[in-house]
């Protein structure tokens, strides 16, 4: 997966400049890539509404001023909505299947990360390039491997629990060794 991404950045910008926010509609890959990251581990996973009047959903009897939450992690993993949806997969959303045609903007209700509605975020758009131009940076710029260390240390690096609150964060943080890989002047 990181080989196909860098494959891909690779192409679009060679390796005598860094990614520009221009790229990004180029790198496919690495929109899927982000869009599996946010489907998977949303960084809001709880969303809170109130009922503003009586209403039914799927059978229950919803009354008014309920309050309610709506579980953007557990959509996320629903096998109902997701085919696999354990399993990180970024080509579900290419190629020409159902997943080609979700987006996260608020209509597709199998993938929320931003909510929806009147009061969907009101960043997405700035925050949907910020994290495919940091991503899309970081790995096209950098070489990544992780602190030579036993096998047990070496598997809690790569630990991807999550500790769950108002925001997702991972349980264990990330320790990563960066090595340039692009031309010297690309880095001035
Ligand atoms: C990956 C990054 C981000 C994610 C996943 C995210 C997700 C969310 C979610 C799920 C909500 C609740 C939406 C709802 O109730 O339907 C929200 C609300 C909001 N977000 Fe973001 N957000 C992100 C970045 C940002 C950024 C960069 C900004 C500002 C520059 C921002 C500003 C807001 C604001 C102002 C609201 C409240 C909107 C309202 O209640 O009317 N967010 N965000």
């Amino acid at each position: 997966m990181l080989g196909r991404a860098r494959e891909e950045l690779d192409r679009v910008i060679g390796h005598d400049r860094r990614l520009c926010e221009s790229d990004l509609a180029k790198l496919p890959y690495l929109r899927a890539i982000c869009k599996e990251v946010l489907r998977k581990h949303p960084a809001m996973p709880l969303i809170p509404r109130v009922a503003t009047k009586d209403s039914q959903v799927d059978g229950y009897d919803i009354p008014r001023g309920t309050r309610l939450i709506v579980n953007t992690w557990a959509i996320g993993r629903d096998p109902q909505a997701w085919e696999d949806p354990l399993k990180f997969m970024p080509e579900r959303f290419l190629g020409d299947g159902k997943g080609a045609v979700i987006s996260y903007w608020g209509n597709d209700f199998e993938l929320i990360p931003f909510g929806g509605g009147r009061r969907i975020c009101a960043g997405m758009r700035l925050a949907a390039v910020v994290v495919e131009y940091i991503l899309g940076t970081l790995v096209h710029a950098f070489d990544w491997k992780l602190p030579e260390v036993g096998a047990a240390e070496g598997a809690q690096m790569m630990n991807m629990e999550e500790s769950f609150g108002l925001t997702l964060k991972k349980a264990v943080p990330l320790t990563a060794i960066a090595r340039p890989r692009l031309s010297p002047s690309a880095y001035v």
